[in-house]
């Protein structure tokens, strides 16, 4: 079958390679590859990819091709930058920094991203990401380690975060040995991690991720990182990770759909991060989501707020998330039993905790406290 390949954060990049499955594990020559076209620059023509798309449509999947009719992709055409499409989709965080002023924390974070991420494709374009592929350990089914969990302890399953310090908090544990702290967390029955490797605002990277791994943790990583381009899901991979965050306040929906197929094709878990109404209705319209992440924390002011997640599982969004069979992970601000229970009531069967865990002199034997009982490992 043809595959499309396109990659909308901040380029519009498209291949239409040969079979789906092989192909990741081997490199895609030049010629594969449409050129890269920056988003927000120049209006253009048509991107490579619907011409190219459309014309090789019949033998397209569906789902495919419903992305290269998205409205997205129309737009774009019309001339919208990256940026008017996500303000459109009630994005606040600009991509492209268009004062030298940020708006907030997050959209610093992006913006210094943005850079970060350029800079190391220079060092390593996708191509030599890709020939490292085969050498990564095989991706751990994360949801199905929830969701093992979740029915062996009847409370949320755990995702302990292996996290340094925060830009809210600043440093959390000065004495931070992420290998143990990871040990720790599996041998008190966490049912999978989070490790940060965003370096600047959470002293984390990707030689943490590399370490846990290699020292034979079991546990499913998810590779906690503010990714706005597909090449961070490859290189996550390419070290790796099991499942990788999107944030649904940072990426419109065409990076969603296209980031999401990556994450498909690579075997990753994506987890789907929201934190209001209209982030999880954008969310919910997209095909194929396990995994969503509802943050307590609004990441603008820092705000941490646990009545969001029930809020957001009230009514008819809860029931389409159930019909869905889309497992919710309630994040941030957890601290107590009460705090789980109140979360687990509201339909939770995950939780994302990191500070009320790392902060304590014994991060593993914390976990008990945490839920009110000890937890069984798989
Ligand atoms: O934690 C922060 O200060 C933060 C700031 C800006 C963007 C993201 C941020 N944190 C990511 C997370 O959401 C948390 O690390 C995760 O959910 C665990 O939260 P907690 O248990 O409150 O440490």
């Amino acid at each position: 079958m043809q595959s499309l390949c396109l990659s909308a954060s901040a380029r519009v990049r498209v291949s239409i390679p040969g079979p789906t499955s092989p192909r990741l594990a081997r490199s895609l020559s030049p010629a594969e590859w449409a050129p890269e076209i920056p988003m927000g620059s120049v209006r253009r023509s048509a991107p490579l990819c619907c011409t190219r798309g459309l014309q090789e449509a019949s033998a397209l999947d569906n789902e495919t091709y419903s992305l290269i009719n998205s409205i997205e992709v129309r737009e774009w055409e019309s001339g919208k930058s990256i940026d008017d499409i996500a303000a459109n989709q009630g994005i606040r965080i600009r991509r492209h920094p268009s004062t030298n002023t940020p708006r907030n924390i997050l959209e610093k974070i992006i913006w210094d991203k943005v850079i970060e991420v350029s800079e190391l494709k220079k060092e390593k374009p996708l191509t030599l990401v890709k020939e490292t592929l085969a050498d990564a350990p095989p991706a751990r089914d994360f949801v199905g380690a929830l969701k093992a969990s979740y029915e062996r302890n009847g409370v949320p399953a755990l995702i302990a975060e292996v996290k340094k310090a925060s830009p809210s908090k600043g440093v959390l544990r000065e004495d931070f040995d992420p290998v143990e702290i990871a040990k720790a967390y599996e041998q008190h029955g966490a049912a999978c991690l989070s490790i940060l490797t965003d370096e600047k605002y959470f002293q984390g990277n990707f030689k943490i991720l590399e370490a846990v791994r290699k020292a034979g943790v079991q546990c499913p990583l998810l590779c906690k990182e503010f990714i706005i381009d597909s090449w961070q899901i490859y290189y996550a991979r390419s070290k790796g990770a099991d499942a990788v965050l999107l944030i649904a306040g940072v990426l419109p929906d065409i990076d969603i759909k296209l980031m999401t197929m990556e994450c498909r094709e690579l075997g990753l878990t994506a987890l789907l991060e929201v934190h209001n109404e209209r982030e999880l209705d954008r969310v919910l319209n997209i095909d194929g989501i396990q995994l969503i992440g509802i943050n307590n924390r609004d990441l603008e002011t820092f705000e941490v707020d646990n009545s969001i997640t029930k809020r957001l599982l009230e009514g008819e969004r809860g029931e389409i998330v159930r019909k869905k069979g889309i497992i919710v992970v309630g994040e941030s601000g957890l601290f107590t039993p009460d705090d789980v229970s109140y979360v687990q009531n509201a339909d939770v069967k995950a939780v994302l905790v990191g500070e009320s865990l790392i902060k304590q002199n014994d991060p593993g034997k914390a976990i008990p406290g945490l839920f009110g009982k000890e937890i069984l490992q798989c």
